[in-house]
């Protein structure tokens, strides 16, 4: 069994108020960049989640002072005696998460060598790390691949480089900025990710010393500093967390306000969730997002790089979409394999087809290969309660919203993996008057 057992009474629309912390996509990489500095560096608004401590567990075993109050969401790191620390039991991380791989630049450049074991993260397609490790040649690393995980070294320091990357990856274009930085020399990167992370994790770099400039068209121009300081931060909100339970509060006929939600960096989630026929209102102080009434509208969108619409969202809207009238289309265009999810909303009632064409207008890289990446959902349709086992961190919270949309009882399990990237939510399903127990 996958740990972590929940029953859900479904057929309540969501409704009240919860508030949204720090993004999961951009804290674990600001911990990763404090190890960059020479003194202690202070990160507010952090969550609570499992990325962030696996991180934390990763930072102490390199020698890291990690002082974490969870109430106020403030993390100190201090790394100054990361020099002294001997590393042991590394192995316990392995599988765990996808940031070890961003230690790669900071271990090199203070230690002169690095282990990095085998990543974890969602299941979603092969995830191979290809460009990271082409990056890290390119700067002067030596990678060998190990059995349990890869060991790098720099006989001759690391120096800039000109990366062009083959497609616009938001941990490649982290793991050339965490390696650029203090790199000797200027470093060109071409076809860069622009993520509001990767621009907050920019905006930590700088505070650090760092000298970094964002040109258009992708291309980023960092130049090597000798030393970098600690940062006082406070990370910015997590805008996939926030469409969640927006696309909650849709799919259950609700009203939530996300206090701490940041409209900008959720431009292209509010005009889709507005043409499906959700309603929203922005303040100062967070976003409320409800269903005004009225049938919801199907739709044809496709999952894109930033400022496209963004993977992470898809899998919770989809769940709304059951709830459309018509037939909708979401093809998937930056994983290869993101659809597992549906057949759990199909067992539910449900009316998903998978398709391994690029249905929607454009070609993406995945339409000669075979894979499931395009789904039509015919709706409405309505969810009836079932027994689900969670596939992962966005599918599973897809399946807790099925599951709170649906009529009658569901036990969904595995819920565990919802952790790693949503903070408290099950005191937040409690505040939403969601009517939620927890078995095991
Ligand atoms: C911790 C974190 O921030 N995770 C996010 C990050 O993942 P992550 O940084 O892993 O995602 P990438 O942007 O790197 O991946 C995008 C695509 O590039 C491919 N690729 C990537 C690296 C590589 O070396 N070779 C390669 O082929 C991937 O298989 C995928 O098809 O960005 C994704 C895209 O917004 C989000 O869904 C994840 O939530
Ligand atoms: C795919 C995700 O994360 P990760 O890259 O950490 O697996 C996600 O947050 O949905």
């Amino acid at each position: 069994m996958v740990d972590g057992l929940l029953q859900v009474e479904g057929g309540r629309p969501l409704s009240g108020e919860i508030t949204v912390r720090g993004a999961k996509n951009l804290v674990p990489k600001a911990m990763v960049a404090a190890l960059l500095g020479t003194t202690p560096s202070v990160l507010g608004n952090v969550p609570l989640i499992r990325d962030v401590e696996v991180v934390s567990g990763l930072l102490t075993l390199h020698g890291v002072q990690v002082d974490y109050d969870q109430t106020a969401g403030i993390l100190r790191l201090d790394p100054s005696r990361v020099e002294a620390a001997h590393v042991a039991d590394i192995d316990a991380h392995a599988g765990s998460s996808r940031i070890p791989i961003l230690f790669c630049g900071p271990l090199l450049h203070r230690l002169g060598e690095a282990f990095i074991p085998d990543l974890g993260g969602c299941r979603i397609g092969d995830r191979p790390i290809d460009f990271h490790l082409d990056i890290l040649r390119s700067f002067g690393a030596v990678v060998d691949k190990l059995e349990a995980g890869i060991r790098l070294t720099a006989p001759d320091g690391l120096r800039g480089t000109v990366i062009e990357l083959p497609y616009p990856s938001v941990g490649a274009t982290e793991q050339t900025l965490l390696t650029a930085v203090r790199a000797d020399g200027r470093t060109e990167l071409r076809g860069a990710a622009v993520e509001p992370e990767i621009m907050d994790l920019v905006d930590v770099l700088q505070k650090m010393g760092a000298i970094i400039s964002v040109d258009t068209d992708r291309i980023i121009h960092i130049e090597g500093v000798e030393e970098l300081a600690g940062y006082r931060h406070t990370a910015l909100p997590d805008r996939i967390e926030t469409a969640s339970w927006a696309s909650a509060a849709l799919a259950t006929g609700g009203d939530v306000f996300v206090h701490g939600a940041h409209q900008s960096h959720m431009t292209t989630f509010l005009n889709i969730f507005r043409k499906v026929g959700g309603a929203f209102d922005v303040r100062d102080d967070g976003i409320r997002f409800y269903h005004p009434g009225g049938d919801l509208r199907s739709i044809v969108v496709e999952t894109n790089v930033h400022p496209g619409f963004m993977t992470d969202w898809q899998q919770p809207l989809v769940v709304a979409l059951t709830q459309a009238d018509g037939v909708s289309i979401v093809h998937e265009t930056v994983y290869e394999n993101r659809f597992g999810f549906t057949k759990a909303l199909c067992k539910m009632g449900a009316a998903i087809q998978v398709y391994r064409e690029c249905l929607g207008g454009t070609a993406c890289r995945f339409g000669q290969r075979n894979f499931y990446h395009s789904a039509v959902i015919s709706g409405p349709t309505p969810l009836r309660g079932a027994d689900i086992v969670v596939p992962d961190l966005r599918g599973g919270f897809s399946h807790l919203i099925a599951a709170l949309a649906a009529q009658g009882t569901s036990r969904v399990e595995g819920i565990n993996l919802i952790d790693r990237g949503y903070e408290h939510f099950m005191s937040k399903l409690g505040s939403l008057d969601a009517k939620v127990t927890r078995l095991a």
